[in-house]
């Protein structure tokens, strides 16, 4: 149970905003809905993801959060049962148009997991595999390049350049998420979609990771998952509250924690549900 007192919300969520927020609308959800074989799971949810922003998914167990963020990359498709309705875009294009490269897709809108998910290989090998794939390097050196600039952009290069060619599974919980980031960003995406990614962490290398979501929100649109509520306010610029597959309401994260409009946001933040 997260209960935050109003001092603590209030000094998390300062001096997160800098500058003028980008209000480019990156991805955009409308009327989606998904069911589960009979069971639906989500209701019409209407969610814009804004550029370079950081918008944090809340909301009690079950609520449908995973299952929204799955959306945004089809990884839903994965799973046999699952049928999404409605419509979602990416700058303005429909994500679920048949012709659409689900591949490229997932490329484009990236996933970190709430486990850290290593494949056992080795670290250069993790965050070498996708820009292989897609093609990115021409050689032996631009691939190295990017290996060593993911590495870098995830805050990692320096506790594992000597040891590059060792398995990612040897490494701490914490650092083994951050090469999970790191392989997200080696193929470049545009927005990284995170579920749970500090759950399985301690608070030092969760403080890390948060750290890293700030910087990382200058180069991408992050979509992130918590049952925070301290994470959502110190990491968010915004904040969607979904409660029983609603989605309840969204906005500016300080607002949403400080005087949200919705009395379920009022008594989820406040720790009287969930
Ligand atoms: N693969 C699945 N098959 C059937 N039902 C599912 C599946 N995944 C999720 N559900 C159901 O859909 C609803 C929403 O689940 P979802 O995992 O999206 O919620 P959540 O808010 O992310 O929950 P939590 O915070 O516990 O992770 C729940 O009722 C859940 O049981």
């Amino acid at each position: 149970m997260n209960i935050m007192t109003e001092t603590a919300l209030e000094s998390a969520v300062s001096d997160k905003m800098n500058g003028t927020p980008n209000e480019t609308i990156k991805m955009r959800g409308q009327k989606v809905c998904v069911f589960y074989g009979e069971k639906q799971a989500l209701f019409d949810v209407n969610l814009d993801v804004r550029e370079n922003q950081v918008t944090a998914l809340i909301g009690p167990s079950g609520c449908g959060k995973s299952t929204f963020l799955r959306c945004l990359n089809r990884m839903n498709d994965t799973i046999d049962a699952a049928r999404v309705a409605g419509e979602i875009t990416l700058d303005g294009e429909d994500i679920y148009d048949p012709r659409i490269d689900v591949v490229e897709l997932r490329a484009r809108v990236g996933m970190v997991f709430q486990k850290p998910n290593p494949f056992p290989k080795s670290i250069y090998e993790n965050v070498a595999y996708g820009p292989r794939i897609h093609g990115l390097a021409r050689n032996k050196p631009e691939l190295d390049a990017i290996v060593e600039s993911s590495l870098q952009r995830a805050g990692l290069f320096n506790e594992v350049k000597d040891r590059l060619h060792e398995p990612g599974t040897g490494l701490s919980g914490g650092q083994q998420q951050r090469l999970c980031i790191a392989r997200a960003i080696a193929v470049s995406p545009e927005v990284i979609l995170m579920d749970e990614p500090c759950s399985a962490l301690d608070p030092i290398a969760t403080a890390r990771v948060e750290e890293l979501i700030d910087e990382l929100r200058q180069n991408y649109t992050i979509v992130i998952v918590t049952h925070s509520m301290q994470q959502a306010a110190r990491v968010s610029q915004r904040t969607a509250m979904f409660h029983l597959g609603y989605l309840v309401e969204e906005g500016e994260t300080d607002k949403m924690f400080t005087n949200p409009d919705d009395k379920r946001t009022q008594d989820y933040i406040t720790g009287r549900f969930g």
